[in-house]
């Protein structure tokens, strides 16, 4: 591997030339990627936050580092935002190798890099390597800061792939021993995808895989995550699979169900244990309603067919915040923030693991961050089985019961509590992570959103179970 170059620019605005070059080809190709967080708002420029130069376009391949902020008009009411920062790894050369085809953004025809091709470079193995050699050797690029876990091993020689999966960031595999995910909406500050994991690791809780490696930046003072390196779980299926595969056979989830639900129990009581928790009063619980509320209301905005649940799915959480008035307290503390089937990761010995710790992207770091009640996560694992059954066919009835039963029975093994004895609790979480399901779909997967509809339709007819 050939020495790591480096050079680097730092702007808090303007668009340096390579930038400027580039501005029409990222208006074009940035909405299509999957996860472009600003859908349905068109582009309407980019400034540069950093770029690092990785390797010189004097070479075959040029390679750039830019985190870059993508401009776009308002929505009606929303408060000023300057644009998200999204980090783009960008390829150079003077012509595209066919099997780089799917990798293409376009031809630079002006500025000093005209006549050449520019691509998303992760889809190229050289770039990759890079990468993994940089975090291996602990390399300061620039103003990238790469760091591992001096206690794990990194071998050279591992081959990259990129992941096709859908996903929220992008994900590399190196030899089936490591997977690197890159974020892509970056934003300042502690990312719980990086901190959570290494809190559960200095717990030793075997069902998180470990961070082996992370790659971060500091600028303009604050610091950024960027991309954590964590061993691969070879041969595993996650849960979403593996769920479709056996309500296609007709089959009982409700083993898997159960060890799930001791996992995520084993998961947090080990958070529990690693960071603060705090006890939710009144006041505090007035103001975790009040957020649901308001999400209710921002969703109807942005969901019109919502609006004739509105008054029902309000009832859920006023149901909550009488309790709360009555004396009712709760404890809270950190977790996963968004888990569901496609979070979880058996590996061919039946093991269940507990991956991608970002919590909502849609939602602000330091709510994210914030100690919540475990019924959030349980709430979100409960949607899945909904959402599972519903995906296999809409008119099953039983599974999603019987799955919510297991898990729960599972989780209370490990825990010593079932969620189901807290059922206003619970149904809220679940109301509030439909309604977050119903604006995810409308936004990214609109032939989904009957699938959170149905829920919602259900919730305010039926009664708590
Ligand atoms: N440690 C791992 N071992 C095996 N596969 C993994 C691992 N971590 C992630 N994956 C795979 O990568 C996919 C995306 O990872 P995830 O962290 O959920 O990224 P995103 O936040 O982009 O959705 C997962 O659905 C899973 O298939
Ligand atoms: O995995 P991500 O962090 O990208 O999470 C987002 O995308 C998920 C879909 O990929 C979305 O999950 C919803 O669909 C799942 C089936 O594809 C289902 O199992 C989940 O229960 C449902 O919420 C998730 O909400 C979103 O944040």
């Amino acid at each position: 591997m050939s020495e790591v170059v480096i050079r680097s620019d730092t702007a808090s605005s303007g668009s340096p030339g390579l930038l400027a070059s580039l501005d029409p080809l990222l208006r074009e190709w940035l909405p299509r990627q999957r996860w472009f967080a600003g859908k349905g708002r068109p582009v309407t420029g980019f400034s540069l936050v950093a770029a690092t130069e990785l390797l010189p376009p004097t070479g075959k391949l040029g390679l750039y580092h830019l985190l870059v902020r993508a401009h776009q008009p308002l929505t009606l009411g929303a408060p000023p935002h300057p644009g998200d920062c999204y980090q783009l790894l960008i390829g150079v050369r003077g012509a595209l190798p066919p099997r780089l085809a799917p990798a293409l953004i376009g031809h630079l025809d002006e500025g000093p890099l005209a006549g050449h091709t520019v691509y998303e470079a992760l889809y190229d193995p050289r770039p990759a390597e890079l990468l993994l050699e940089a975090l291996r050797t602990r390399a300061r690029i620039g103003d990238l800061r790469f760091e591992r876990d001096t206690g794990q091993e990194i071998r050279d020689g591992l081959v990259p792939r990129l992941m096709t999966a859908e996903q929220s960031n992008s994900s590399i595999v190196y030899g089936d021993t490591f997977i690197l995910k890159l974020l892509r909406r970056i934003v300042p500050g502690t990312n719980p995808d990086l901190e959570l994991p290494l809190a559960l690791a200095r717990e030793g809780c075997p069902r998180v895989p470990a961070p082996t490696a992370w790659l971060g930046a500091e600028l303009a003072g604050e610091p950024y995550v960027l991309g954590v390196l964590q061993p691969f779980v070879q041969g595993a299926s996650d849960g979403w699979e593996l769920a479709l595969r056996e309500l296609a056979k007709g089959e009982d989830f409700g083993a898997e169900a159960r060890s799930l639900g001791r996992a995520t129990a084993e998961v947090h009581t080990a958070l529990a244990r690693a960071l603060p928790t705090v006890t939710l009063g009144h006041a505090q619980l007035q103001l975790l309603v009040d957020g649901m509320i308001e999400r209710l209301e921002a969703a109807v905005q942005a969901v019109p067919g919502l609006r004739p649940y509105a008054p029902g799915l309000h009832s859920s959480f006023t149901a909550l915040a009488d309790l709360a008035a009555e004396g009712r307290t709760w404890t809270a503390q950190r977790i996963h923030g968004d888990l569901h089937l496609g979070q979880c990761l058996r590996s061919p010995a039946g093991q269940w693991s507990l991956i991608d710790f970002e919590g909502e992207p849609s939602k602000p770091l330091a709510e994210r961050r914030m100690p919540q009640p475990p019924a959030r996560d349980i709430a979100g694992m409960l949607r899945s089985f909904d959402y599972a059954a519903h995906c296999a066919d809409p008119t099953v009835t039983g599974w999603a019961e019987a799955c919510r039963a297991a898990y729960c029975s599972g989780y209370a093994e490990v825990s010593g509590a079932d969620p189901r004895t807290d059922p206003v609790l619970l149904r809220a979480y679940e109301t509030d992570k439909a309604i977050y399901e119903v604006v995810y779909e409308a936004r990214h997967r609109p032939e989904w959103l009957p699938v959170p509809m149905a829920a919602i339709e259900r919730y305010v007819t039926s009664d708590l179970i």
